[in-house]
């Protein structure tokens, strides 16, 4: 994948979900705090899945703190992190779920599919055996994910190209054989496409979900929800139904207005 030149990272926004001390700030730095700061305009989650050891939380830990552990230990149930990107313009709050590959864990992960807005299904481009389990990880997609998730195959671990297993041609392969799949190959260790996996997915879901309804067929009688969701543009508004925020917003309506039809663009 193409790091593409729009995309730009928020500084520093990356908060790990244990509890740390803050240091003492500089004279600039506490004018800098005394800002209001910019609520986040969307929050949105995001999954990643794979085999035991094909670098999971690697990709995460690069991702959001940019260290890489050579001996890290493995994922126990579901970790995650949180990282504030900005894209588009707009300021997104990424919840990063990192879950363990071992399957004696999958009853507790796949209680984490159905909210991710974008799944990252990682391989080891080294070990055979974890891109044989793909089709296995596409069946719990396929159980327990929202239709409408991005989706994006990782070939990881690009840095080891001696021990290559298998050919960048075999994930394309099997990415063109699900729709709408995308795939890359990535190296957590190297930090080679790893910014480029996350802000691509999260410029898929943008794409699709957000910005401006421009029709809206309705076929129940509630006129005042209706001129309230086309007439705000704003991400804040609330769903009279469940109260979601943000991005949510439209993902609720989606499922409490029965018989709805709701056409999105950006
Ligand atoms: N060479 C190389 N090693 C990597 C890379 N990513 C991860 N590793 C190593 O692979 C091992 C497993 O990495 P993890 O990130 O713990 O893998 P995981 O998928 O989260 O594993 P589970 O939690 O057991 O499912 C660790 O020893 C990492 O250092 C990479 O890009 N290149």
């Amino acid at each position: 994948m193409d790091p593409r030149p729009g995309y730009q990272r928020a500084g520093g926004s990356s908060n790990h979900h244990s509890a740390s001390s803050s240091p003492a700030l500089t004279g600039a730095q506490a004018r800098r705090r005394k800002q209001p700061l910019r609520p986040a305009d969307f929050k949105l989650q995001v999954i990643i899945i794979g085999s035991r050891g094909v670098g999971k939380t690697s990709l995460m830990e690069r991702f959001t703190d940019d260290t890489f552990c050579e001996a890290c230990k493995s994922t126990v149930g579901v970790d995650f992190k949180i990282k504030t990107v900005e894209l588009r313009g707009k300021k997104i709050r990424l919840q990063i779920w990192d879950t363990a590959g071992q399957e004696r864990f999958n009853s507790i992960t796949s209680a984490y599919y159905r909210s991710a807005k974008g799944i990252i299904l990682v391989y080891d481009l080294t070990k055979s055996e974890t891109f044989e389990d793909l089709p296995k990880w596409m069946k719990m997609i396929d159980k327990y994910a929202s239709e409408e998730a991005e989706l994006l195959l990782v070939g990881n671990k690009l840095d080891c190209e001696i021990d290559r297993e298998i050919t960048k041609q075999q994930g394309e392969k099997f990415a063109q054989q699900i729709t709408g799949m995308r795939f890359c190959e990535a190296s957590a260790k190297d930090n080679f496409n790893v910014d480029e996996i996350f802000l691509k997915l999260v410029d898929d879901i943008l794409k699709k979900v957000k910005m401006t309804i421009l029709q809206f067929t309705w076929e129940r009688s509630n006129g005042s929800m209706l001129s309230k969701i086309m007439t705000n543009d704003a991400p804040h508004t609330k769903c009279e139904t469940c109260s979601a925020k943000c991005m949510e917003l439209y993902i609720a309506v989606c499922r409490h207005i029965k018989g709805a039809v709701i056409y999105l663009f950006i």
